[in-house]
């Protein structure tokens, strides 16, 4: 029998979670007609990849065929009817040019919708819609508005169609996709430069917090009436695949974990510079990832001590925030360990994640980025 404290504890359990949204999709990785690299690939296993590693609890939905060949954390829907999503990434431009300038996907098959039915019943602090193949629909997406207290999107989950003969991956505008009426209900929307000239940003960044990344120059974070720049860190560049996933993954972790946007959007660019150093999906250094954490709870530490209730100053970055990212820099450089130390969450034995405190956002989700700041920063023309 289920006790009233156990029922609880469940409860808690089970709504102090990251939903993540997206199907997983096997990625080939191809130069020069040679294919360089196999991996699994989606957004949705770079971004848990990142969670787990920051030891904070997720809930996943995503859809395969019965062809899906990689072990993984959470189980994906088997659809038995259809074949798993692939995607063949063409690097013939150079892998160490220009980041994704350079890489032509194509997405050779594509498995089914995630649709509103195939979401949990229960509710989720924060939900990620992080779908690659078109797989998210617009009720998907609203059925995520309604069950979670705060929804971070990806654009490439909204704005990508597929070429009908090869499957070359192109964008569309956003407001002429079916989830434009839907920005005002999300809390950030996260969006590559590339994927950024295909929405007015100075549109949407009147309902929601917009996050431009720039791949080796960090990024961008925009709210209604300002704008700031984030460092980037130094990465020795392998493969760009899933550096915006996995910045989204840290953005997310950083924000759940309680940090300020400009804070938690280090965290970001650290997960995605960490991404962009390894082929396919990146395997991080346990002692890295545990340097990491340190660093977040010093920093949440100090930011309660600074902490001011003044939600007049917004946008502003919070006092030591060029220190902490000089701290996850160092964390980054310290040596790695030998081969042999190095820990892979080894997916069929998931690693156990402590239950973190996450902030309610429901009533106070568009407040997201009134946390304590203090240095001024640029401000859009013609605004206060
Ligand atoms: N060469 C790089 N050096 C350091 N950081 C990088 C590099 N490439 C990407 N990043 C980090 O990863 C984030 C996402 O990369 P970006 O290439 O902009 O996204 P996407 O993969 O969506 O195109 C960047 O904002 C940055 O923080
Ligand atoms: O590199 P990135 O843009 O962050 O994200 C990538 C997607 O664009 C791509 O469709 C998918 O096959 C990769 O696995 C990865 O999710």
């Amino acid at each position: 029998m289920v006790t009233t404290a156990a029922a609880a504890h469940k409860t808690r359990q089970q709504q102090n979670r990251v939903l993540i949204v997206g199907n997983y999709c096997h990625d080939v990785l191809i130069q020069n007609d040679t294919v360089k690299a196999e991996s699994l690939g989606g957004a949705a296993s770079f971004i848990s990849n990142v969670l787990n590693g920051m030891s904070i609890s997720c809930n996943l939905v995503s859809k395969v065929g019965e062809d899906f060949k990689y072990p993984v954390n959470y189980s994906p829907v088997v659809i038995p009817t259809s074949k798993t999503t692939v995607f063949h990434a063409y690097f013939d431009l150079g892998i160490h040019g220009n980041g994704h300038q350079d890489r032509v996907l194509r997405r050779v098959c594509a498995c089914d919708s995630i649709r509103p039915s195939d979401l949990p019943d229960t509710r989720s602090n924060f939900g990620m819609a992080v779908g690659v193949g078109g797989e998210i629909l617009p009720a998907t997406l609203e059925r995520m508005i309604e069950s979670c207290d705060a929804v971070f999107v990806d654009i490439q989950a909204l704005i990508r169609i597929f070429d009908s003969v090869d499957g070359t991956v192109k964008l569309v505008k956003l407001e002429e996709t079916g989830f434009y009426s839907l920005l005002p209900r999300i809390v950030v929307l996260k969006a590559s430069s590339e994927e950024a000239a295909f929405m007015d940003v100075e549109e949407v960044r009147k309902w929601c917090c917009v996050v431009v990344t720039n791949g080796k120059d960090g990024c961008k974070v925009y709210w209604k009436d300002g704008e700031l720049g984030i460092s980037p860190f130094l990465a020795n560049q392998e493969d760009p695949t899933g550096a915006g996933d996995s910045f989204l993954g840290g953005f997310a972790a950083g924000l759940v974990q309680g940090l300020a946007v400009p804070d938690a959007a280090l965290l970001g660019n650290l997960f995605g510079s960490l991404t962009v150093e390894q082929i396919g999906l990146p395997k991080f250094d346990s002692r890295l990832l545990q340097r990491v954490k340190d660093e977040v709870q010093r920093r949440k530490m100090q930011c309660l001590r600074c902490e001011r209730s003044d939600n007049e100053l917004k946008f502003l970055k919070p006092v030591g925030h060029e220190q902490f990212h000089a701290s996850l820099g160092a964390a980054k450089i310290t040596p790695p360990c030998s081969i042999q130390d190095r820990q892979w969450n080894p997916p069929s034995s998931p690693k156990k994640t402590e239950q973190i405190a996450i902030p309610h956002y429901t009533a106070q989700a568009k407040s997201l980025v009134n946390s304590v700041y203090e240095e001024p920063i640029q401000t859009v023309e013609g605004k206060p």
